[in-house]
């Protein structure tokens, strides 16, 4: 099995640059595509205050370096000569399936993985736009990347084995971090479980019923969660938490799933948790 020594990595807003970051701290040459000049710059700052953060809290020894291993372009065509890209675009299936049947067309390397980082779409819909399905499968990283040590490994009915091993190898043992298989089913594992529980929070908010402090509070001081459920929406994004909601509600047709209008209403006014500087909580 040859070792993954080039990534390509589409979207630098959270989950792209956590990706960007961790492939280019394992020794990896990285090229990041944004869609335009702005997006390249914010991605580019992102990456930048986030290795200085690691630097400074001795997670690296120097942030340059890393910087050095990643460039952020907006030509989609750099991508040719990379062995793994990994998209990781607004989680959205018509963006995302416009995106592989493009990369198809890009990618040189016939071994080449293309992956991509959905929370919820199904792998396969993505891998039938593809000359190549058996080379696509889901390599799902959690927010935020540098800190949390999942990822969720998709392989669809079509992804051969070998891909499969290949990309655990890559998160094993280059990146580092652990891998659990699952099934190609909207929301996997960890997004199955999440997403509802994080629903119920804010249909209770929703309600009445109680305070989000006290909702949050509820959970980190009685069930030692490292934040509450609606501190947790405001990380993800409450427009990806509706996006993934929607995804597993048309996959399964459970009201679990059936984002809340709360919700609806706070990603319709702007409202997207830490990103916009407002969600459940304000952020400064
Ligand atoms: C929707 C999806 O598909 C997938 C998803 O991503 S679902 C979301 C999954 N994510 C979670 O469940 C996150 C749960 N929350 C947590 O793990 C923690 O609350 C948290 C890591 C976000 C913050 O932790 P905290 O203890 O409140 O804050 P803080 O002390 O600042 O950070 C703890 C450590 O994480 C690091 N950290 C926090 N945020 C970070 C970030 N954005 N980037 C890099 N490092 C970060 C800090 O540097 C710190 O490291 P050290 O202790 O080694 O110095």
């Amino acid at each position: 099995m040859t070792a993954i020594r080039s990534v390509g990595v589409v979207g630098c807003g959270l989950m792209g640059a956590g990706i960007a970051e961790v492939c280019a701290r394992a020794g990896k040459d990285v090229v990041v595509v944004e869609s335009s000049p702005a997006a390249a710059d914010a991605g580019r700052q992102r990456l930048e205050a986030s290795l200085k953060r690691a630097e400074s809290r001795g997670k690296i020894e120097a942030a340059a370096p890393v910087l050095a291993r990643i460039q952020v372009v907006e030509q989609l065509e750099t991508l040719a000569d990379r062995e793994l890209v990994i998209e990781a675009i607004v989680e959205d299936e018509v963006a995302k399936t416009e995106l592989f049947r493009r990369l198809d067309g890009i990618l040189t390397d016939p071994e080449a993985i293309l992956a991509s980082n959905t929370s919820s779409i199904p792998i396969m819909k993505l891998g039938v736009v593809t000359s190549r399905p058996e080379h696509v499968l889901g390599i799902h990283f959690f927010n935020p990347v540098p800190v949390l040590a999942l990822v969720e490994l998709v392989p669809s009915l079509l992804t051969s084995p070998a891909v499969t091993e290949r990309a655990r190898a890559f998160v094993q043992d280059d990146l580092g971090k652990q891998a659990i298989d699952c099934q190609d089913r909207a929301g996997f594992v960890v997004n199955a479980l999440l997403i509802p529980f994080i629903l119920s929070a804010i249909r209770m908010l929703e309600s009445g019923f109680a305070t989000a402090e006290d909702i949050d509070r509820g959970l980190v001081l009685g069930a030692a969660h490292p934040q509450g459920p609606l501190a947790l929406a405001d990380l993800i994004g409450l427009d990806t938490t509706k996006a993934v909601a929607e995804s597993l509600y048309e996959e399964f047709k459970e009201p679990l799933y059936a984002a809340p209008p709360l919700l609806a209403r706070m990603v319709d006014a702007g409202l997207l948790g830490r990103k916009s500087g407002r969600g459940f909580y304000t952020y400064s």
